[in-house]
């Protein structure tokens, strides 16, 4: 993806931020329901095939996400990615943090 395309991706996804070569955000979560979210995250990241790094702590869970597979670099998957864990962020009443 070209610079101006990450930007205009990512303006379409409040509360990702850019951070080198890859797309953050963090959620408010208490722990177990940060566990259970995480296992939802992981089934769609199997049925897509795409993988965030994921970093759970004590009240809240940050995803980071890049394509490995393409050196590090930021593509379409990604965002996609993204969108659906906003979706499951949602459905599981994590807060934007
Ligand atoms: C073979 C398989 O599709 C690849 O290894 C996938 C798995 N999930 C992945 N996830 C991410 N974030 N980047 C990748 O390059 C990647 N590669």
């Amino acid at each position: 993806m070209t610079e101006p395309e990450i930007t205009a991706r990512l303006a379409r996804l409040p509360g990702w931020r850019r951070e080198g070569h890859s797309i953050t955000r963090t959620f408010g979560i208490r722990y177990h329901g940060g566990v259970a979210m995480i296992v939802h995250v992981a089934d769609v990241e199997r049925l897509i095939g795409h993988h965030a790094d994921i970093d759970l702590r004590w009240g809240h869970v940050r995803f980071a996400i890049t394509t490995h597979d393409a050196g590090n670099r930021l593509t379409d998957a990604d965002f996609d990615l993204a969108a659906r864990i906003d979706a499951i962020a949602a459905a599981h009443g994590a807060e934007p943090a």
